[in-house]
């Protein structure tokens, strides 16, 4: 065979062959084991071509499936715009077909007062408003919901006599009215300690802003001040003569000081300017529509003895404060607005409670005996007693309170019982409820410093 292929080795065709048999046996035995198939080149070029027109085919299914898409959302989004115009007309039928709104006295349009109130969202400023729609009235409510809530007036939304604005007091605001209460300023201690510059504003900016909306349309404005003008009064009980002790500077006076200077620029612009001004000294109260996590003694105890935890008496308690039901206050406000009495006139409940009897109360009202009564640290200036003397307003306004404090802590525990059963209440128990400034307030808000 040596012989043989050296004699062929000679020959050059012979090597060419070899050579060539050798690379088609190599081909041969990588297509076997890996199965790639050796086209020629003409051929793959009529494959390419393939796959670009099918490529082409599948952009243009692709473009016409877009299309597609972009005509479905259209007519999806017409159809949801038509979806929310019917729900809101439903709605519109539902009211006016059941007429839910309160009933109201007919006036005609020479009777009938355009009326602002500000933070009429509020606890105070809502229960105004029902008072003042009832009597037929036009009511403007304007409230930033820092610490009102819809919820309160939601019952009006839609008569035509009401409208609700969202307004922070401290921009201006022009609008044509009659009457201007100015109610608006967080009340609850932690809440006006909690922005304090944002306390400040809202009574001076905001009371000034109102002052001269009431210039500009001949408004009378009355302004809700309060109790704590007297500070921590060295004169008891407390009439409209006495001059108060304030502390400048402590934490409480972003609300006394701006009350007391909110005072100053009414009689400023009365005496300046003529406005028409009225100004009412509100002592503590309470009732239903009191935030959960108002933090104040009244809805603090209630919550508390409800949910049979401790009730929290800061300091030793022998602090004394005199508390008034709402509709109270309400009709005091009312009385003045409408009177012709300008100086500062008290309005308030005289029955006055040390701290830790009105627990007791409280807890003998809720009916659970084994609730506790603990005590947490005083808070810095709290004043240590406080009760109006209502002289001024019996003889100025013939206004005195009518409901007993006892009947009012009775509905005001049934509204608590019921805002506990509220499913926003349950979840946050004991964790904490998000605060009208945006805070964790915890529920009920205990001082634990
Ligand atoms: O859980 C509590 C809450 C409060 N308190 C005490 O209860 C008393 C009343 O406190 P509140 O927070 O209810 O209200 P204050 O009287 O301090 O302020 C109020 O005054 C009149 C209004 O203008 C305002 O609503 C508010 O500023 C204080 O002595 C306070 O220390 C408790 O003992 N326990």
């Amino acid at each position: 065979m040596g012989v043989t292929l050296r004699a062929m080795g000679a020959d050059t065709a012979s090597k060419k062959f070899a050579v060539f048999f050798a690379v088609s046996a190599l081909v041969l035995l990588v297509v076997l084991t890996r199965g790639v198939p050796i086209e020629p080149m003409n051929s793959q070029q009529l494959k390419e071509d393939d796959t670009e027109d099918a490529i082409r085919r599948s952009e243009s299914a692709l473009e016409d499936h877009v299309r597609n898409l972009e005509k479905t959302q259209r007519e999806m989004d017409k159809a949801k715009r038509e979806l929310s115009r019917l729900k809101q007309q439903l709605l519109d039928l539902r009211n006016a077909s059941t007429n839910t709104f309160p009933s109201v006295v007919p006036r005609n349009e020479f009777d009938r007062k355009r009326i602002l109130i500000t933070g009429g969202a509020g606890f105070v400023g809502s229960h105004l408003t029902d008072a003042l729609m009832k009597q037929g009235h036009e009511v403007t409510v304007m409230d930033n919901f820092f610490t009102g809530r819809k919820k309160n007036v939601e019952h009006w939304i839609r008569h035509p006599n009401f409208e609700l604005i969202n307004h922070d007091v401290v921009e201006p605001f022009m609008i044509e009215v009659d009457e201007i209460y100015h109610l608006a300023s967080p009340a609850s201690p932690p809440h006006y300690m909690y922005n304090p510059i944002k306390t400040i504003k809202t009574n001076t900016l905001g009371t000034i802003n109102m002052l001269g909306l009431a210039k500009r349309v001949g408004a009378r404005l009355l302004l809700a001040s309060t109790s704590e003008v007297y500070g921590n009064p060295t004169v008891h009980p407390q009439p409209e003569t006495y001059f108060g002790n304030v502390n400048p500077d402590g934490p409480r006076a972003c609300y006394d000081e701006g009350k007391r200077i909110a005072e100053t620029m009414c009689y400023a612009y009365q005496k300046q300017s003529g406005v028409e001004v009225r100004v009412a000294r509100i002592f503590n109260t309470f009732g239903p529509r009191m935030h959960i996590g108002d933090g104040r003694v009244v809805s603090n105890f209630i919550i508390q003895a409800l949910q049979g935890q401790p009730m929290t008496v800061y300091g030793e308690g022998k602090q004394t404060r005199s508390f008034q039901y709402v509709s109270d206050l309400v009709d005091g406000l009312m009385a003045l607005m409408n009177s012709d009495f300008s100086d500062p006139v008290n309005i308030g409940n005289p029955e006055e409670y040390t701290m830790v009897d009105f627990a007791k109360s409280i807890r003998e009202l809720v009916g659970d005996p084994k609730v506790e009564i603990t005590h947490k640290p005083a808070t810095q200036d709290d004043p240590q007693r406080r009760r109006p003397d209502i002289t001024r307003a019996k003889q100025h306004l013939g206004w005195e309170p009518k409901v007993k404090v006892v009947d009012g802590l009775k509905k005001t525990i049934e509204y608590f019982r019921r805002e506990l059963e509220q499913p926003s209440a349950r979840a946050a128990d004991g964790r904490g409820v998000g605060g009208p400034y945006g805070h964790q307030i915890h529920l009920p808000y205990v001082n634990e410093e």
